[in-house]
């Protein structure tokens, strides 16, 4: 049984003193796919659960983790899944769901049995997963990425022309707290969430994937006054805290999986940031 990392909340005076290292220890999310590894990181907001699931040719269970004092993994809990790799098989109580690369999937609050395996180990899946809380059991969906209703958004001119597609939110796959989607930019565009916003009623976890080998993505997070940055790979994750602007600037086009779990489930509740405003 593999232990998760737990993740205590910083406060806002306490991440203003933050060292570029301590930064990146309390919301830099490294090395969450590992072959044949279902890894976990337990953040303190919103009690988000941000996991990889990586299986080689062995399939890989959902196992319950100390840190949740239960059972099974989805007792209490509901869980989004977005393959990020080849094709993969997520078996839930003994029915298999087939996702292609960005296809989805929603798991509700008891779900028992959950298996991950990869169709090819010569291009293995690699399922993204983020579980909340949940107080009600939501039917089980597994989506592709067409179906998540794309909305295209920004301008080239402004580098920050960029596709959203939402996979569990209100108008689409329902959830008790989880709202998750995926966002991909234009090639020559660069900027995500810009102009930015913050929500302090929901906490947000971004994952970057499809940035190539040697580029970079620039990340910011911060109280609007106070941004701080945080350089990230491919494949890395990083925790939002609800009063936290979360918004990147990359070396070359790249694309990302959004999550949040919180007050309220509306997409649209963002507090625009005044860009004059941004120290
Ligand atoms: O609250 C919503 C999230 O921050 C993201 O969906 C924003 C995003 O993907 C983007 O603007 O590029
Ligand atoms: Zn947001």
């Amino acid at each position: 049984m593999e232990t998760t990392q737990v993740r205590v909340e910083s406060g806002r005076t306490e991440v203003v003193r933050m060292s570029n290292g301590e930064l990146r220890k309390n919301f830099l999310v490294e090395d969450l796919f590992a072959q044949d590894q279902i890894k976990w990181v337990y953040s303190h907001y919103d009690r988000m659960m941000i996991g990889g699931a990586a299986p080689g040719t062995a399939p890989l269970d959902l196992e319950t983790q100390p840190v949740l004092r239960t059972p099974y993994f989805l007792e209490r809990r509901e869980m989004g899944v977005v393959n990020l790799g080849g094709k993969g098989i997520v078996e839930v109580e003994g029915e298999d769901f087939g996702l292609e690369k960005l296809g989805g999937m929603y798991l509700g609050r008891g779900t028992r049995r959950v298996q991950f395996r990869s169709e090819s180990a010569s291009d293995p899946a690699l399922f993204y997963l983020l579980s909340a809380p949940a107080h009600q059991a939501y039917p089980t969906v597994c989506l592709t990425q067409a179906e998540a209703g794309p909305m295209t958004i920004g301008h080239p001119l402004t580098a920050n022309q960029r596709t959203i597609y939402k996979y569990i939110h209100p108008e689409g796959v329902q959830s008790c707290q989880l709202v998750m989607g995926v966002t991909v930019l234009s090639a020559g565009s660069v900027w995500n969430t810009m102009p930015t916003h913050v929500h302090d009623r929901r906490m947000e976890v971004y994952c970057y994937f499809d940035l190539p080998e040697h580029q970079r993505v620039l990340h910011l997070m911060g109280e609007p006054h106070e941004t701080r940055h945080l350089w990230l790979t491919n494949h890395q994750a990083v925790i939002s805290p609800p009063w936290s602007v979360h918004t990147g600037c990359g070396t070359s086009h790249y694309s990302f999986v959004w999550g949040m779990a919180g007050e309220n489930q509306d997409y649209t509740d963002q507090d625009p940031i005044d860009l004059s405003s941004l120290r």
